[in-house]
């Protein structure tokens, strides 16, 4: 059987091939939100967004999602307000998303799955002295999460599908220089927050989620275009860049709060 065990865990993609719970862990990440049982918190501020859009650096493929990746060396790109006590700089953005439409989100609201999943990457660079040690942190992190749905074309996130074949195969990149990711957040400013963790290795539990309420509208074309990409690089047997989420977690001892009625 456990030969068995190990022939099955060979066939996941390497993402997988680490134990899928950490040992120990209470605040894992991703989790199902249910709606009626999230605590309004009237003591939440509203969330302040503010991106420098020429601190956009390159996209790159790194085997798991493609990620936009911006410069934190300032404060030019910050988040503040919501959960947060301190403001948060913004690192990277990247998606999850699914082989086929039923699927794909990390999160789930109400047991539903939503076709893919954007996560805005944040780290407190008011308390730690760099993005690595605050992922060691349990308020070193704080990820935006944003659902995509099935809809109208999304002009924004078209000039990313336009650059995603340059980026087709792991470990290729691209320079993309201005770019403002606040394109893809919901004007609505309700959300739900909860502590978590990182859904891939190595898992640390040191994100603030805030998981908004809305999601945005994308079209087919587009969500196509995501998974055209590789999880392989280029010479390898192509592999499709699907399904790279992680399943829910336990909530544990958790209350999801919400920012509104
Ligand atoms: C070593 O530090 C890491 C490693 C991996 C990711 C990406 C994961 S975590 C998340 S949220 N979604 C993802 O796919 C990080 O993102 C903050 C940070
Ligand atoms: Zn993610």
């Amino acid at each position: 059987a456990c030969s068995q065990k190990k022939a099955r865990n060979a066939a996941l993609h390497p993402l997988w091939q680490s134990p899928l719970t950490i040992p120990g862990g209470t605040r894992q990440s991703p989790i199902n939100i249910q709606w009626r049982d999230s605590v309004y918190d009237p003591f939440l501020k509203p969330l302040k967004i503010s991106y420098d859009p020429t601190t956009c650096l390159h996209i790159w493929n790194n085997g798991y999602s493609f990620l936009v990746e911006f410069d934190d060396s300032t404060d030019r790109s910050i988040i503040i307000g919501g959960p947060l006590e301190n403001q948060y700089r913004l690192k990277q953005f990247h998606f999850h998303w699914g082989a086929i439409n039923d699927w794909g989100s990390e999160h789930t609201v109400d047991s539903k799955f939503y076709p893919a999943e954007l996560h805005l990457v944040h780290w407190n660079a008011v308390e730690y002295p760099s993005f690595e040690d605050a992922v060691m942190e349990g308020n070193g992190l704080a990820v935006i999460g944003v659902f995509l749905k099935l809809g109208a074309r999304h002009e924004g996130l078209q000039t990313l599908v336009d650059a995603l074949p340059a980026v087709r195969h792991k470990d290729t990149v691209i320079e993309f220089d201005v770019f403002d990711p606040s394109c893809l957040i919901p004007s609505c400013p309700d959300y739900w927050t909860y502590a978590g963790s990182l859904t891939t290795p190595p898992l640390t539990e040191s994100v603030t989620w805030i998981i908004k309420k809305k999601p945005i509208e994308v079209d087919e074309d587009q969500l196509e275009a995501f998974r055209m990409l590789l999880f392989t690089s280029d010479g390898e047997e192509e592999k499709r860049m699907v399904d790279n989420f992680r399943p829910l977690q336990p909530l544990m001892n958790r209350t999801v709060r919400s920012s509104f009625r």
